[in-house]
């Protein structure tokens, strides 16, 4: 018999995160150093306005600023400019984060290129991707570094290795995408692990779970609900699930965000992330931690 699979608990290993960067805050804050957390959301998007409203809590649970900028979804692509760079100028905002989606008239490229690197904790600056790609980064981004943050955290509990777990295995990233999925592939080779990632093109080829069961951790990061099932995994494979689907319940028409994997395929892991409470609150948790690095490196500029 298999052993049952441990449920990596991610909001326990959030707590203990933001009690180190909560200590952060008060030392610069005795520094006089404070720290700001700006969000710009442009129309409206359920998991973009979940997010934001989480990170308002995980901000002010530190004793951050955060203000959110909701604009309308028709503002024009100079607006949105036009308030990245006051953002950038703006002394108090040490962090400017742009949540996604954007509506389709706005070049997404565009605006992440006028933010200030210095303030862009989500390395989406190309200048940020850049040095994240060249294994020197300014930040990491937060969701990738969530990921890595809780399965480095669950080899330490079950006194496993990380160097040679990593040099040993291989990782399986499903989803492409340029915040999540890039930068995960680039984590995990970083860490010596043989890579494999994929996209869509497996799913509608019939191959990905060739792919992923060859994954001895298997990060799944598709934006699809249920997207891996049992067959999907190897057994005792570590999996960590990134997906955040808004799903509405037809019977209390509510909704509710669920993951890429369905529940079924936990049974087949050796240890798995729960939606909720898995990689989420850490990601926000981590967010505030680079807003605070961010507001560390402004202050020995000055
Ligand atoms: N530039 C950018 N970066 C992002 O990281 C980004 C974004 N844009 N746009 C929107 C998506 C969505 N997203 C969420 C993450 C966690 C929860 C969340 O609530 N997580 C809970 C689920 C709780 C529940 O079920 O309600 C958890 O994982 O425990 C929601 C949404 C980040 N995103």
């Amino acid at each position: 018999m298999a052993s049952p699979t441990t449920v990596i608990d991610g909001r326990a290993r959030a707590r203990t995160l933001q009690l180190q960067v909560a200590f952060d805050v008060e030392r610069l804050a005795g520094l006089g150093v404070r720290c700001g957390l700006a969000t710009v959301l442009v129309g409206s998007d359920y998991a973009a306005e979940a997010y934001a409203r989480r990170l308002r809590r995980a901000a002010t649970a530190v004793g951050i600023e955060h203000r959110h900028h909701h604009l309308p979804p028709d503002t024009t692509r100079e607006e949105v400019l036009a308030l990245v760079v006051r953002l950038g100028a703006d002394p108090a905002v040490s962090g400017i984060l742009v949540l996604r989606p954007l509506p389709p008239h706005l070049d997404e490229g565009e605006i992440f290129t006028a933010l200030d690197p210095a303030k862009d904790i989500e390395a989406v600056h190309p200048e940020n991707a850049g040095l994240l790609a060249l294994g020197r980064p300014r930040f990491v981004p937060s969701t990738p570094a969530s990921v890595f943050h809780l399965l480095d955290a669950w080899l330490d509990e079950v006194d496993i290795a990380g160097e040679a777990f990593y040099g040993a295995s291989t990782i399986c990233v499903v989803g492409r995408s340029n915040n999540v999925g890039k930068p995960l592939t680039t984590l995990a080779a970083e860490r010596g692990a043989v890579v494999v990632s994929c996209d869509e093109n497996a799913s509608r080829t019939g191959r990905l779970a060739r792919y992923t069961r060859l994954g001895d951790v298997l990060v799944v990061a598709a934006g699809v609900p249920g997207l891996i099932r049992p067959e999907h995994v190897a057994p005792g494979a570590v999996v960590l699930d990134v997906g955040i689907n808004p799903v509405r319940d037809p019977a209390t028409g509510r909704t509710h965000l669920v993951g890429d994997v369905d529940p079924a395929a936990l049974s087949v892991a050796r240890a798995a992330t729960p939606v909720p409470g898995g990689v989420g609150p850490v990601t926000d948790v981590w967010l505030v931690q680079n807003t605070v690095l961010a507001a560390e490196r402004a202050a020995k500029h000055r």
